[in-house]
C-alpha cells in the first residue's frame, strides 16, 4: 500500500518543457500522459520521451498513463512500461476488473485505474479490488461528458461512488482536475468539496496549483494537535474527550491522520 498522493500532477509527455519543469516541482506524483493530452501523430515519440524521462529521474514517484484497451497504442504502452523505470501505471478508462488485472500483470507495477465512464463507475468496486490495483482516480472531465452534465454537481453520485468504491478496496482516490488554470479560489474550493467526500488528493494540470492542493489536503496544525491529544488520552471503549464521545475508530482514525502527515510522501510504499 502506498502513501496516498495529495498532489499528482499530469504532463504531456509529449511537452519536453514541461518534463524539464518538473524535474524542479515537487507533487507528491508525476503522471507523464500519453493518453489525452497527445496528439495522435506524437503518440509514438511522447512514449518514448515518456520513458526517457523517467529513467532520467524525478525527485519525486512518477506514473505513465497509458493509452486505454482497443486503442491502436495500448500495447505498446504497456510494453513501455513493463520495461521503464516508471514507479506506477495510469489506467485511462478503466471499465472491465479482468481486463485491468492483465494490465497490473503486463506492466508488474501498482496501477491506479481512472473511473471516467458510466460503466466504469458501476463497475468500480470490482475495479478497485482488482489485483494490481492500488486506487482509484477519477477522471472528472470524461465523466462529465458522458454523462452528458454540464457542471461537477452532476458528478456527485459518481464521484461519491468513486471513493465508496476505493475504501472498500482499501485502496487510495484521486479526484479529478481542474481546468481554469486562472482561478486559484475555484480549485480551493473544489479540493474543499473532494476532501470532504473523502478524496485523499486532487489530480492536477498546472504547476501553480499544487501548493493549492497540498494546503487543502493536508492536516491542519489543530487538526494535529487534536489527533495527538486523543491517541494520547485514548483508553479504549467509549470516553468522553473535550465534549464529544470518541470511541476506537476515533483514535484510529487520529492515529491515521498523525501518520499520513509525518509519512515519506515522495517515497510510495509499494
Ligand atoms: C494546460 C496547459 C496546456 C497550459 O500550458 P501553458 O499555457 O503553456 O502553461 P504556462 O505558460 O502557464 O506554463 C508555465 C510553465 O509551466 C510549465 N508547465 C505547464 N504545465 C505544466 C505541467 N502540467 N507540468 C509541468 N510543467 C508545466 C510550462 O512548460 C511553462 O514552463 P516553461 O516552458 O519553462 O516556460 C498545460 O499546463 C498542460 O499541458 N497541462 C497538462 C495537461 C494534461 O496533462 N492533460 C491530461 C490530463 S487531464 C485529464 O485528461 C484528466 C481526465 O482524464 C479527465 O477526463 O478529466
Ligand atoms: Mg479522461
Amino acid at each position: 500500500m502506498m502513501i496516498a498522493p495529495r498532489t499528482a500532477l499530469f504532463l504531456p509527455a509529449s511537452r519536453q518543457r514541461a518534463i524539464a519543469r518538473a524535474r524542479s516541482l515537487h507533487p507528491d506524483l508525476l503522471i507523464l500522459d500519453l493518453e489525452d493530452a497527445v496528439a495522435e501523430p506524437d503518440k509514438a515519440s511522447a512514449r518514448a520521451a515518456a520513458v526517457a524521462a523517467v529513467a532520467e529521474g524525478f525527485a519525486v514517484p512518477a506514473a505513465i498513463r497509458v493509452n486505454g484497451g482497443g486503442t491502436d497504442w495500448h500495447a505498446a504502452d504497456l510494453a513501455a512500461v513493463a520495461a521503464s523505470r516508471a514507479d506506477l501505471c495510469v489506467l485511462p478508462k478503466a471499465e472491465d476488473a479482468a481486463a485491468i488485472a492483465a494490465v497490473a500483470a503486463a506492466v508488474a507495477r501498482p496501477v491506479l485505474a481512472m473511473i471516467e465512464t458510466p460503466a466504469g463507475v458501476l463497475a468500480a468496486p470490482a475495479i478497485a479490488a482488482a489485483p494490481g490495483v492500488a486506487g482509484l482516480i477519477a477522471g472528472t472531465n470524461d465523466l462529465a461528458h458522458q454523462l452528458r452534465v454540464p457542471g461537477r454537481a452532476g458528478l456527485a453520485l459518481a464521484l461519491q461512488a468513486i471513493v465508496l468504491a476505493a475504501r472498500a478496496a482499501g485502496g487510495l482516490v484521486l479526484d479529478g482536475v481542474w481546468n481554469r488554470l486562472d482561478d486559484p479560489d475555484g480549485l480551493a474550493a473544489e479540493c474543499a468539496e473532494g476532501r470532504s467526500y473523502g478524496f485523499d488528493g486532487k489530480t492536477l494540470i498546472h504547476p501553480d496549483q499544487i501548493a493549492i492542493a497540498e494546503a487543502a489536503f493536508a492536516p491542519d496544525a489543530a487538526a494535529l494537535e487534536e489527533a495527538a491529544a486523543l491517541v494520547a488520552a485514548a483508553t479504549g471503549g467509549a470516553a468522553r474527550f473535550r465534549g464529544r464521545m470518541v470511541e476506537a475508530m476515533h483514535v484510529e482514525a487520529a492515529r491515521a491522520l498523525l501518520a499520513r502527515a509525518t509519512g515519506k510522501r515522495h517515497e510510495p510504499r509499494l
